[in-house]
């Protein structure tokens, strides 16, 4: 492997297909194995024509998400429904579950921080942005397996606004939702949110992703290994409780949960709310039988919506590329090219990002030098494109 990493990004198709994505330690098993009973049709893969749903996994740091992620794959694998697994954090310096997709081994975070004279914070956006450009590969390869996956699982980044506050959130958000039902996960530490403030924060938080990324919407409490969820779920139905909790607390801030607690009333009565524990496993039938309802819920609402969105993609697309032929045209004058649509497709956005920071003379030498060199090349893009950026 080459010490010196100078390209910061490589192509997710030269990457994608070495990983297996094989089934994480102590995964295997019979259906239902460890005492938990499988979920009727929950488990199966995908059967002919039937689409994965996508599982958006978010929550602040330390609520745990990946291992959440790592469990929710270890008990898919158990009821012999492999989940195809998408990793997004650039920054995590272990991924302890097998991903299909490794933001990681397309994007060198350190050497992004490097180049852009970034912090931690502003290497993991950047990163992220990177990744989203090329997301569209991603897709392919989701396409490619749909046959084979009920589930595609994404771990978001430690620091929830990243993801659900970036440009680059929203375009994998809708290039996921236009393409498939999606449902969104968000993990909340229920042993840190005891007192009521604090879980005002959270909900209030949950709420303001639901508005923003319009999915349907899985509330998985987590954590009830540690303490149960029942005094969150009560403080949810009883405004009194809530109150009666909120009592005790003296600070001003209290007063203004008060009143928020009032508005989230509505938030609370259609949320779907699961008590899980990702150490143990428990509550994960429960949130698979969740997760059905919500693709029910994506198909019904929300997927007309996405359609039209990818129409217009598609439509703005070909408009792009016509332009972009038309352009070649012009500059060509003479020369024929309608016959190569190759040479239109050549300067997409994803060459301005494989020239940023590594000019296209060094960019060959690097090729040879690159940090991705332990990962297998030879792997072929879904459209026969392949190689590092
Ligand atoms: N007791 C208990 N600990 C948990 C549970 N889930 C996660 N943890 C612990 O919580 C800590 C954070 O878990 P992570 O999975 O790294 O959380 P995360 O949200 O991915 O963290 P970031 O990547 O920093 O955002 C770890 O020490 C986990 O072992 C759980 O269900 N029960």
């Amino acid at each position: 492997m080459a010490a010196t990493a100078q390209a910061p990004v490589a192509d997710p198709a030269s990457v994608e297909e070495q990983r297996g994505g094989g089934p994480p330690a102590g995964a295997g098993g019979a259906p239902g194995e460890g005492g938990r009973p499988p979920v009727e049709g929950a488990g199966a893969p995908a059967e002919g024509g039937q689409e994965p749903v996508c599982l958006i996994v978010l929550g602040m740091a330390g609520s745990g998400k990946t291992t959440f992620v790592q469990r929710l794959t270890a008990h898919l694998h158990s009821l012999k429904a492999p989940p195809y697994v998408i990793n997004l954090d650039p920054a995590v310096h272990e991924v302890p579950f097998p991903a299909n997709i490794d933001i990681r081994d397309t994007v060198n975070y350190k050497e992004v921080m490097k180049q852009y004279r970034l912090g931690p914070n502003g290497g993991i956006v950047t990163s992220l942005n990177l990744f989203a450009t090329r997301f569209d590969q991603v897709m392919q390869f989701i396409e490619k397996k749909r046959q084979n996956h009920r589930y595609v699982l994404i771990d978001t980044p430690g620091q929830i606004e990243v993801f659900t506050w970036s440009a680059s959130g929203t375009i994998i958000t809708e290039a996921l939702a236009s393409s498939f039902p999606c449902v969104v996960i968000y993990v909340m530490d229920t042993s840190r949110s005891v007192n009521p403030v604090t879980f005002m924060s959270n909900m209030l938080y949950a709420c303001s992703i639901l508005y923003k990324t319009r999915l349907p919407f899985i509330l998985a409490m987590n954590k009830t290994d540690i303490v149960d969820h029942s005094f969150a779920v009560e403080w949810m139905q009883d405004f009194e409780s809530f109150q009666d909790a909120l009592n005790q607390e003296t600070s001003y801030v209290s007063n203004l949960t008060r009143s928020m607690s009032l508005v989230l009333d509505e938030f609370y009565s259609s949320l779907r709310v699961v008590g899980v524990s990702a150490v143990t496993g428990s509550g994960l039938d429960e949130l698979l039988l969740q997760v059905q309802d919500g693709a029910a819920e994506f198909d019904r609402d929300y997927r007309p919506e996405y359609q039209r969105l990818r129409t217009q993609l598609m439509e703005a697309q070909s408009r792009k590329q016509q332009e972009q032929l038309e352009r070649l045209r012009r500059d060509l004058g003479a020369v024929d090219v309608s016959g190569s649509p190759d040479v239109a497709m050549a300067a997409g956005p994803s060459d301005l990002i494989m020239n940023r920071g590594n000019p296209p003379e060094e960019e060959e030498e690097e090729q040879e030098d690159s940090d991705t060199d332990d990962i297998d090349h030879n792997g072929e893009a879904p459209g026969g494109g392949g190689g590092a950026l």
